[in-house]
């Protein structure tokens, strides 16, 4: 696969989801295969929440969280390897919103505005979302440059309690690169 680095890292955060199999080990793997590549550094994990779900209603519930990424990768080549990585992890698509072993959206790239055919940013429906916002909240710093921190406290307002979020776990991922430095 192609990816393109840009010179320069920035941040970029992505939501994680998983309803099938053994929730929390696909998600920290999933981690741990981000963290792994050249071109990308997880900065901070949120905690893990369970929610209902959303959309399509007739499945178990998930396990959602969210990450800070570091990464010298455009956002096209960031999302090809967390496609990539979904499919190793043995996503599949066959009902619209329906069950899966591990969901990654790119959730927001400095404020990046993109519409291409494979890539929205920001996430279209990221604002309408508590299991998004909940643990994105765990994770944005008052003073992101680019206004997230305003917009998710926005968005959590309006929202208010609508969906079935619940604290389930604090996240136990830690990078190998950091526990070999120490
Ligand atoms: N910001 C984004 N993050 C992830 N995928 C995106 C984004 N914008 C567009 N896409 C496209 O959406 C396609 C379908 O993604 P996916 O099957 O994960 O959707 P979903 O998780 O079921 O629904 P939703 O996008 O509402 O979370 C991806 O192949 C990707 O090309
Ligand atoms: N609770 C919850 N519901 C969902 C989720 C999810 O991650 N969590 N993902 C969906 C498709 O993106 C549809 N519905």
């Amino acid at each position: 696969m192609n990816t393109s680095s840009t010179s320069e890292a920035s941040e970029a955060y992505i939501a994680l989801g998983a309803n099938l199999g053994d929730r929390e080990a696909t998600l920290i793997e999933a981690i741990t295969r981000l963290d792994a590549h050249p071109a990308i550094k997880v900065l901070r994990c949120s905690n893990l929440y369970e929610t209902d779900p959303v959309g399509y209603l007739d499945q178990p519930c998930f396990v959602n969280m969210a990450l800070a990424l570091q990464t010298t990768l455009d956002p096209e080549s960031l999302l090809s390897v967390m496609l990539d990585i979904e499919n190793g992890l043995g996503r599949e698509r066959i009902i619209r919103y329906g069950p899966r072993t591990v969901d990654l959206d790119l959730l927001w790239a400095c404020g990046k505005e993109l519409h291409t055919p494979i890539l929205t940013l920001p996430h279209p429906r990221m604002m309408e979302r508590a299991f998004v916002l909940i643990p994105l909240a765990d994770i944005v710093p008052k003073e992101e440059p680019s206004g997230l921190y305003e917009r998710i406290q926005g968005a959590l307002h309006v929202i208010d309690g609508k969906e079935g979020v619940r604290f389930w776990k604090t996240c136990t991922w830690h990078s190998e690169s950091a526990l070999s430095e120490n």
